[in-house]
């Protein structure tokens, strides 16, 4: 009688346990959301795209925001004390929406590492390296080994129509290269807007499965300095270095004809985002690209191409649906542009080019 009474709940909970496990092997209900979202996504209602979805893996754990903010008690750290009356004055530090904008002296790596690093994450990044582009691989992977989210798991994507050329790059342990071909295409302007929708289907198919944020970086660029779980974020965006300056945004390059999906008229917007550095959430880029996408097929359908490709797509997107995170442009510099006072760290940087000689069109 008496074991009997302690063995019953435990197969009562077993069996529980197995129906829930079983009921997800017959039925995927933990991918459900997802699924349902893919099935649209080559021809989404617009009730779909003014409605963004969140998604849902059978990975529950990304969702929980509280998990991100808990420290991890078992290591002593030490900072300094944070203040609401002092900071930095010479900068704008927080967007109307609330959203903080990136800046040295904002946050505290030490704090920052010890919230983040117990959390296991996984980054997903995409790099695209077609036709002459490959060339830059070597710098590219060389820093980001040095700079680029360390400690971290870190899985690249590099989409190239030239594997053959790709560097040999020395990996550090937690850090995985996967090559994904892509063909060859004969305009710069098309590999760059055509971005989007790799980067949609490889979130669809390898991305969702491991990771828990993406980030989709420019490769002709080079990392300088930290760049770590400060730039995190359910939907991050940079401000383009050529834009910050200018205040008005009349004067930002958003693509200005009404016939275009990417539209935003004069008196509109907030930033001008540059189209080398977006990231986020996983479920969260793929709405992004997925949409910026479609919007970008309907164009070419209306044979209109936007100023600045997948760039004024991405600019509208964000201009609708609000960047959670906005990194400064520390996280996006041109090396061709002098420095500023308020830059007081370079972290990641456009290398200068001679356009004639890498892209197969001018
Ligand atoms: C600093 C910044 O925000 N740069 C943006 C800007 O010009 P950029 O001059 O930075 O554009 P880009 O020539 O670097 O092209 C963008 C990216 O596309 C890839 N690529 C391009 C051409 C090619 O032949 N092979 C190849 O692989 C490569 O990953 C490159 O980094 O405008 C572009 C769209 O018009 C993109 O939005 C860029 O991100
Ligand atoms: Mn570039």
């Amino acid at each position: 009688m008496f074991p009997f009474l302690k063995v019953k709940p435990l197969v009562f909970v077993f069996v529980i346990v197995a129906c829930i496990w079983y009921s997800d092997k017959l039925f995927n209900w933990t991918s459900l959301t997802f699924e349902r979202y893919c099935e649209n996504a080559a021809n989404p209602s617009n009730k779909e795209l003014q409605n963004p979805r969140i998604f849902f893996t059978n990975r529950f754990g990304r969702w929980n925001t509280s998990k991100i903010w808990a420290m991890d008690t078992t290591q002593k750290v030490s900072y300094k004390q944070p203040s609401v009356l002092k900071g930095r004055t010479d900068i704008v530090t927080v967007t109307p929406w609330l959203a903080p904008i990136v800046w040295e002296g904002t946050f505290d790596p030490q704090v920052i590492d010890n919230i983040f690093k117990n959390l296991k994450l996984t980054v997903a990044t995409t790099v695209f390296a077609v036709g002459k582009y490959v060339k830059f691989l070597q710098d590219f992977f060389d820093t980001a080994e040095k700079h680029f989210m360390v400690d971290f798991n870190v899985h690249y994507y590099v989409f190239t129509d030239r594997p053959a050329d790709m560097p040999l790059t020395n990996l550090k342990p937690g850090r995985r290269l996967t090559v994904i071909p892509v063909p060859t295409l004969d305009r710069w302007q098309e590999i760059s807007a055509r971005r989007m929708a790799y980067i949609r289907d490889a979130i669809v198919q390898n991305i969702s499965k491991e990771a828990d944020y993406v980030f989709c970086l420019d490769v002709d660029s080079k990392f300088h300095a930290r760049f770590g779980a400060e730039a995190l974020g359910d939907l991050v965006a940079v401000i383009h270095p050529g834009y910050y300056e200018k205040t008005h945004r009349d004067q930002f390059p958003y693509e200005r004809r009404p016939d275009s999906t990417a539209y935003i008229p004069l008196g509109q917007g907030d930033f001008y985002y540059g189209g080398a550095l977006f990231g986020g959430l996983v479920g969260n880029v793929l709405n992004l690209s997925t949409e910026c996408d479609v919007r970008f097929q309907e164009d070419a359908k209306n044979k209109i191409e936007a100023a600045w490709q997948e760039e004024s797509h991405l600019n509208r997107y964000l201009f609708l649906n609000k960047p959670t995170k906005v990194l400064s442009s520390e996280y996006l510099w041109q090396d061709f542009k002098a420095r500023t006072k308020e830059v007081k760290v370079l972290r990641f940087s456009g290398v200068i080019k001679n356009y004639g000689e890498v892209r197969p069109n001018l």
